[in-house]
């Protein structure tokens, strides 16, 4: 089975949780990412019962509206049933990092507003410590060579990701070398620096389910 298709399970997967909550009025998280692509892919079925949707980046929100499902702005709706997402690597107490697609700060905002967090990925992503994926940090710009240093600090080697400008208008720094085995220290370590929006790991608020696609069928871990 190649990558495509382990995400194209994981996806029919997430789909089935969807679909089996009892409201009739879904108002559901949309990841970014090919993983969460794939997902949106399979939501046609679905349309009748979503309300509407919040999404985690203007590629994501466009994808849906192609599809035509009502994409809301976050202020706009109460609580989020359920956030579908991937992750750019997973432990097995299912904090993440996330990123990698540069829609981290949105990511996090809506995980955080939502009931559940279902993550999808396969199962490459999960490691028994994060941190070989280079951690992202969304920055402000004017802040960047600050924050830099300060992440060097800390033990880690920010890289700036030059091309890209998030959908928030900030700059990317990814942190490579860093030893992840206190995600919930560095999460708010990193929070703390100056100018710092946001950052990748996702440790206070982590998936309450990881379903990862294998050769074998979906496997899923829960906290
Ligand atoms: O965090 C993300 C985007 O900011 C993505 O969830 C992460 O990069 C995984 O992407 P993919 O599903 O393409 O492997």
């Amino acid at each position: 089975m190649d990558k495509a298709q382990l995400k194209a399970q994981v996806a029919a997967a997430a789909i089935e949780r969807v679909a089996a909550l009892h409201n009739d009025d879904l108002v559901l998280g949309i990841g970014t990412g090919s993983t969460a692509e794939a997902f949106i892919q399979l939501l046609g079925p679905l349309r009748a019962r979503i309300d509407t949707t919040v999404s985690s980046s203007e590629r994501s929100s466009t994808l849906l509206r192609e599809m035509n499902i009502p994409v809301s702005d976050l202020n706009a709706v109460g609580e989020v049933d359920i956030y579908v997402d991937g992750a750019d690597e997973a432990n097995a107490d299912l904090q993440l990092i996330k990123g990698g697609g540069a829609a981290l700060t949105r990511e996090k905002i809506v995980a955080g507003a939502s009931r559940q967090f279902i993550c999808i990925a396969d199962e490459s992503k999960l490691v028994p410590t994060l941190g070989a994926f280079p951690l992202p940090v969304e920055v402000i710009p004017m802040a960047r060579s600050y924050v830099a240093r300060q992440i060097v600090a800390l033990g880690g080697q920010p890289v700036w990701r030059e091309d890209v400008v998030t959908d928030n208008g900030n700059v990317i720094l990814d942190v490579f070398n860093l030893l992840i085995d206190q995600p919930l220290t560095l999460e708010g370590q990193l929070n703390d620096i100056p100018g710092v929006v946001c950052n990748g790991l996702f440790a206070l608020r982590a998936a309450d389910e990881l379903l990862l696609g294998t050769p074998d069928g979906v496997r899923s871990l829960t906290r």
